[in-house]
């Protein structure tokens, strides 16, 4: 699919997010920072990407994850734990990155700090209902009734 896509940050402008495999499903962003960033233990600050992205349509939504090495090994997670990007939502794409470490991370100018997914969404519809109409094997079980492990 193709998406509309406005580069806010001249020095994004010979490298968009791109697929680093033909498999990837994450798109990288960048810290689009002035100067480095750095992040005390627990201390958490909103990142530009540079970017601001229009998907239009309904049907699908993005994700911001973290990447798996900077959050294993350097605690560089999010502070919202992940973002969801409305398919109307045409705003810069915004990073929060929180140091979930007991030790300091300095985030350089652009530093690919997060991934962006696209995903398709289902907006549903409510249908008020007393009772459901087929009686289910799990009901109204849950919160580990099948057992641990
Ligand atoms: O990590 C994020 C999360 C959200 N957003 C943008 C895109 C999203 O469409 C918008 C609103 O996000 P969300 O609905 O999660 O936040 P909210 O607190 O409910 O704000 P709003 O009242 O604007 O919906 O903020 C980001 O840029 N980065
Ligand atoms: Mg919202």
């Amino acid at each position: 699919m193709q998406i509309d896509v406005k580069i806010l940050d001249r020095r994004l402008a010979g490298q968009l997010p791109s697929y680093a495999t033909p498999g990837s499903a994450g798109l990288d962003l960048r810290a689009c920072l002035e100067a480095p960033l750095s992040l005390a233990p627990n201390a958490w600050q909103l990142v530009p990407t540079g970017l601001a992205i229009h998907l239009a349509d309904p049907g699908y939504a993005a994700l911001i994850l973290p990447r798996s090495g900077l959050g294993h090994k350097h605690g560089i997670v999010l502070g919202n734990l992940v973002g969801l990007i409305d398919s109307d939502y045409q705003g810069q794409l915004m990073v929060s990155a929180w140091n979930r470490s007991p030790t300091s991370f300095t985030i350089e100018p652009m530093e690919r700090i997060a991934q962006l997914v696209v995903v398709p969404v289902v907006q549903a519809r409510f249908h008020v209902v007393d009772e459901f109409a087929a009686p289910s094997e799990r009901g109204e079980g849950g919160y580990g009734s099948t057992g641990r492990g």
